[in-house]
């Protein structure tokens, strides 16, 4: 059955609105949803499936959408719903109409300017190449413009992956263990989980592969004490807590109530007892100067442009400005000078990012050990092998959608070096006795 001629012009609506990048883009389309509440769930995906396919692929439509006659916003609100649904499922298209989407969406697009290939600002594109070389700037963009996959984290306090993946298959939904992360089910479909027993009873979260590795690294254990120190709404926090087995102690620090309070739920249906969210004003708050030396392991999932997550939220790559990436440096190597403080002799600090901006990841490790010399890194070869991971690094974490079919993450870990002043000071002290 066709979809109703008015959804185009519905679709076109909240285009133009999500196209002045005011806000996120599923906020805008989740509000106007709320205020649209006659759209049926057909009409609703297949808005949705526009708006992503448009702002995925925004250079290559815009290339066609501005030649020619008829309004730009007309053209482009038809290109992301043909190829969401098919022209054929389309009402109300006059036969010029047809013809040009169907002409369009037939295109070779290896044939086109590599730049409008793939689909990205010209400043990132162009930092992109200087960093990683053509080729595989847009194997990179061809990943990060593919739809990501639905992962789920088994949660080990309370279940076996062969448990949750046969009480899915009953519901029946189908999953196959994620390749790396131990814990991972991808799930096939994209069902609604929300009101499986499953989810309710806290025995799945949703959880990227990437999101899972990088939780895995921290290598937190029973009885530790361990500080997640921007833990936001807490989905590697939720991790962390089951790898140590509900035992030891886990802070979950953020300066954001709001993101805390999204924890909190979800801690409830984990049946975790060990994690501690507390509120900080910033990273030299006095609540962290008292644990001091006290942590075994750090985890700094920091701030970043977010540009690890295209494939969820591509409107971040058109939202981001070039300028913002030096100030968030600044914030980065401020909160992981300030988070290593929090470190004991032998404890380990982790620094991570879901950027693959080299300016962001390597460039902020580097400054880091150049100016804590208390500290050594941890190359990631062996960081995997103790956790029994399979995935070949050098020295850093990086996942990237085209190479592991995870979201863009980065991930350095730093050791500090046995707290040898304290013991030279008691020592000269002991001399001065004598
Ligand atoms: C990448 S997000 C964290 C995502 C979270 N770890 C997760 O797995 O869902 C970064 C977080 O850092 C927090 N943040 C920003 N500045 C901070 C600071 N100075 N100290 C601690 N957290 C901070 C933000 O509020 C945000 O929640």
């Amino acid at each position: 059955m066709r979809l109703p001629p008015a959804i185009l012009a519905n679709a076109e609506e909240v285009l133009r609105e999500i196209l002045r990048f005011a806000a996120p883009a599923d906020t805008t389309l989740s509000r106007y949803f709320k205020d649209h509440h006659r759209l049926g769930g057909r009409e609703r995906g297949a808005i949705a499936e526009c708006i992503y396919n448009v702002l995925r692929n925004k250079s290559f439509y815009t290339d066609f959408s501005e030649a020619g006659g008829g309004a730009t916003m007309r053209r482009l609100t038809l290109l992301g719903m043909a190829d969401a649904v098919g022209v054929e499922s389309l009402g109300g298209l006059t036969e010029d109409e047809v013809s040009w989407v169907e002409r369009i969406l037939l295109i070779d697009r290896k044939l086109m300017h590599k730049s409008s290939r793939s689909n990205m600002p010209k400043w990132l594109f162009d930092k992109l190449v200087e960093q990683m070389g053509e080729e595989e700037t847009l194997a990179l963009a061809d990943g990060m413009n593919s739809p990501a996959p639905l992962d789920l984290r088994v949660n080990a306090i309370k279940a076996t992956r062969d448990d949750v993946a046969a009480k899915l298959a009953e519901a029946p939904i189908r999953s196959t263990p994620t390749p790396f992360a131990p814990l991972g089910l991808r799930v096939l479909q994209k069902p609604a989980l929300q009101n499986l027993p499953l989810f309710k009873d806290g025995h799945i979260e949703v959880q990227d592969e990437g999101s899972q590795i990088l939780s895995a690294i921290v290598g937190a254990k029973r009885g530790e004490m361990v500080v997640d120190f921007c833990a936001g709404a807490g989905g590697k926090t939720l991790a962390l807590g089951a790898t140590m087995r509900n035992t030891g102690r886990l802070y979950a620090f953020d300066v954001s109530e709001k993101r805390l309070a999204k924890l909190k739920p979800r801690l409830a249906r984990s049946g975790l007892s060990n994690v501690h969210p507390v509120q900080i004003a910033h990273e030299r708050d006095a609540k962290i100067k008292r644990l001091a030396g006290k942590i075994d392991r750090v985890l700094v999932d920091a701030p970043c442009s977010g540009l690890g997550t295209l494939r969820r939220n591509p409107d971040v790559k058109w939202r981001q400005q070039p300028s913002a990436i030096g100030e968030l440096q600044v914030k980065q190597a401020a909160i992981l000078a300030g988070a290593a403080r929090l470190l004991k002799g032998g404890g380990r600090l982790v620094y991570a990012t879901c950027s693959f901006l080299d300016d962001e990841n390597e460039f902020i490790a580097k400054q880091f050990l150049e100016t804590h010399p208390d500290f050594e890194l941890v190359p990631m070869s062996k960081v995997l092998a103790e956790q029994r991971i399979e995935l070949e690094m050098g020295d850093y974490l990086k996942l990237l959608p085209h190479k592991h079919q995870t979201d863009g993450f980065f991930a350095a870990v730093f050791e500090r070096k046995p707290m040898v002043k304290k013991v030279i000071v008691k020592d000269e002290e002991e001399a001065a006795d004598e």
